[in-house]
């Protein structure tokens, strides 16, 4: 029995066998977060728009049971002050293997951590899931945005956003520092006196279990590589150390060969026999080749805050975050969620595009193997946008547009299916 959350009556959990595999009863039951700011705009219709899908997709034989829980600024309506995340609605995302959240509010400098990194963190969801594609017909500032096709694999429990840190001139500050400069003999911090200080951990077995998956990703999507990247030529041991045990990882686990004495490399897909090259690059420099030439890239696996850069950067290729999708996953728990934010200025006003978390939404039929109301989500998605009746995101950019709320984009998917 839970304090605030009501379980559906009618409807059944989803449950992971021993392999990972997932037994998708018909009813499954589905946990979501409405999420805060605009969370109030885009929850709502992604609940719409997929019910719709599944019922047409399956007659009725198959309907989702959702199940609110809480996080965020509702949470602390619902629970009370300082409730931010209970721990009932970490319980149930646990329990229920497979959830769908709009984006929380994080302050910026002071105020709580980001609950969203925490949610990630306490159900060890370390791979973040960001496809990145192009939709006939969505404005872009590229003039072949149809080039722009990665799947990025950003590792999601570790780096600086593990949150150790202290604030300028605090007593953490002072002491980590004296113990940098007297025990450790560091020399280089500028302004000890008035510096805040942070910690980036980044492991050999967090490295390895998010490459090991983009790689194992290329060959399950028969993808022609696999690029690492990173800024290890300044933080060698941390970022660097990412790059090298990444290529370690694919030549000990997956045959990977060097080719031209490396460190790039290449192995066949045991699949489809074709060659998965094995690349890094470094992130400033890649920033720059993904707007001019795209196409050279495929799977990109990289760290926390690297990923978090890459994935806006990408999805403004190709339409802008409005419609970046993405999920949370560890080997059993899959969190689904949109890539943007709450953009504050827009909640409730019905106005913002809901394609980024309808597409998560998409992912999770996906990953469900509902992949005809999946299917029927893209479908749905590609000729609204062809329709041209989009949201202020896409109408702005676009000639001849008809610009539609966020709930009428909603509207217009349902009728397009
Ligand atoms: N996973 C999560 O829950 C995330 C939460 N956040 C949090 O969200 C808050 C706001 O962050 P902020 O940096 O402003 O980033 P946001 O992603 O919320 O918004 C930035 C801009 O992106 C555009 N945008 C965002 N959502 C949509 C949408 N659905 N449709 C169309 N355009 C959209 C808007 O651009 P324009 O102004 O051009 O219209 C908006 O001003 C912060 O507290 C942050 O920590 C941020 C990212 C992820
Ligand atoms: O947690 C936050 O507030 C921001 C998270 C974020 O930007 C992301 O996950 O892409
Ligand atoms: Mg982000």
């Amino acid at each position: 029995m839970y304090q605030h959350i009501k379980v559906p009556a009618e409807g059944r959990k989803i449950t992971v066998n021993p392999d990972f595999s997932l037994n998708v009863p018909d009813t499954p039951i589905i946990p979501y977060i409405e999420g805060d700011g605009t969370g109030v705009d885009i929850t709502p219709v992604m609940l719409k728009v997929v019910d719709a899908a599944v019922q047409k997709a399956y007659g009725g034989q198959r309907k989702i049971s959702w199940m609110e829980i809480f996080a965020g600024e509702k949470a602390t309506r619902v629970y009370g002050p300082d409730m931010w995340l209970p721990g009932e609605s970490l319980d149930v995302l646990k329990e229920y293997v497979v959830s769908i959240k709009g984006p929380l509010t994080t302050p910026v400098g002071g105020g709580i951590r980001s609950l969203n990194v925490a949610l990630r963190q306490d159900l060890d969801l370390y791979v973040c899931l960001r496809p990145v594609r192009y939709f006939q017909g969505v404005p872009s500032p590229l003039k072949q945005p149809e080039k722009t096709d990665m799947v990025i694999f950003r590792e999601n429990s570790e780096d600086i956003y593990a949150g150790i840190e202290w604030a300028a001139e605090s007593e953490g500050a002072r002491k980590l520092i004296d113990f940098l400069v007297k025990e450790m003999g560091v020399k280089k911090i500028r302004f000890p006196q008035t510096s805040g200080i942070g910690v980036k951990p980044v492991s050999r077995e967090g490295t390895e279990r998010l490459v090991r998956k983009a790689l194992q990703y290329a060959i399950d999507h028969d993808k022609p590589s696999v690029t690492l990247v990173h800024k290890g030529n300044i933080m060698k041991y941390t970022e660097g150390g990412f790059r090298d045990w990444g290529y370690a990882l694919a030549q000990r686990e997956f045959g990977a060969e060097m080719i031209d004495g490396g460190p790039w490399c290449k192995f066949k897909n045991p699949k489809t026999g074709r060659d998965i090259i094995v690349k890094d690059s470094i992130a400033d420099a890649f920033l720059q080749q993904i707007l001019l030439r795209p196409a050279e890239y495929s799977v990109i696996a990289t760290l926390n805050l690297n990923g978090d850069y890459i994935s806006d950067a990408l999805a403004a290729q190709v339409g802008g975050i409005g419609i970046a999708p993405g999920a949370n996953m560890s080997d059993s728990v899959a969190m689904f969620e949109a890539t943007h934010g709450t953009a504050p200025k827009y909640a409730g006003k019905d106005y913002v595009n809901p394609g980024s978390l309808i597409l998560s939404a998409e992912m999770m039929l996906r990953h469900m193997g509902w992949t005809e109301a999946a299917d029927l989500i893209i479908s749905s998605m590609e000729k609204a946008i062809l329709s041209k009746r989009v949201t202020y995101d896409f109408a702005r950019l676009m000639e001849g547009a008809t610009q539609v709320s966020c709930s009428g984009f909603g509207q217009v998917m349902i009728e397009n299916m």
